[in-house]
């Protein structure tokens, strides 16, 4: 072999081997899974937790039943590096999630009881006022109030969404009640309070520019992540 092949062929070996790391490093981490509008039936398969370089898993407009497996679940909730996380979008509609997970319901008797008769008020909103409770763990529940500010619809609105989109931006919801005019919503208790009062209590110094950019280009993410959804 001449010196000159003999370069090309190592030449064209070190090209491949880059070109192969660029692709791994660059593209492949944004594999988005898009198994949506595909009539599929049973389960969703808990083996989609372990592609690890899944960023977005749309399963909108299936015929899946049961709940989204948890490993997936862990997987949206991750908040340490953003490849290690999934975006997952499920569009069933809350009452077709109710024959897999009945306890997601629940009467107005049992949120009395979480919420130790709705002894503490954490917070007030467009739709209600939200009381501290436990389900096994700690839990906020949303009653909507009879004349909400913010009407019935969106109320309804809030509920679809939040059941299908799992994000670990949002509050993940652990159930609803629909009992006679009694309707509230119970999400997972967020201990740091909201982020208008985290910014007021300056008992925790000033946020640094790089927090700040974190939390708006989160916040931007989600907002634009629903966009694209709807
Ligand atoms: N999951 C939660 N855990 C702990 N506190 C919460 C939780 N959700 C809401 N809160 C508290 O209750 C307040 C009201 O929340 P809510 O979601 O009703 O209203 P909002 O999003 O502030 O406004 P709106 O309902 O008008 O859109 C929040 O500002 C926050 O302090």
């Amino acid at each position: 072999m001449s010196p000159l092949s003999m370069f090309m062929c190592q030449f064209w070996v070190l090209l491949f081997m880059a070109m192969k790391k660029f692709l791994k490093a660059h593209l492949l981490l944004y594999i988005i899974g898009d198994l949506s509008d595909n009539s599929l039936t049973a389960p969703v398969p808990k083996f989609l937790a372990n592609l690890q370089l899944l960023t977005v898993l749309n399963l909108s407009r299936n015929m899946f039943n049961g709940s989204i497996p948890a490993e997936l679940m862990e997987r949206a909730n991750q908040v340490s590096s953003s490849d290690q996380k999934t975006d997952v979008v499920d569009s069933r509609k809350t009452n077709q999630l109710q024959g897999s997970s009945k306890n997601r319901q629940f009467t107005h008797a049992q949120l009395k009881r979480m919420t130790n008769n709705f002894g503490r008020v954490v917070g007030k909103g467009g739709f209600g006022t939200l009381y501290h409770g436990y389900d096994e763990t700690q839990v906020a529940v949303k009653m909507l109030s009879p004349s909400p500010v913010q009407g019935y619809k969106q109320f309804q609105a809030e509920v679809e969404l939040l059941f299908r989109v799992h994000h670990r931006n949002l509050a993940t919801i652990v159930g609803y009640c629909d009992d006679g005019s009694n309707m509230g919503l119970i999400y997972e208790f967020m201990a740091k309070g909201n982020l208008a009062e985290y910014l007021k209590d300056s008992s925790r110094g000033v946020l640094n520019w790089k927090g700040r950019l974190g939390i708006a280009l989160e916040a931007a993410h989600k907002v634009s992540k629903h966009t694209a959804d709807k």
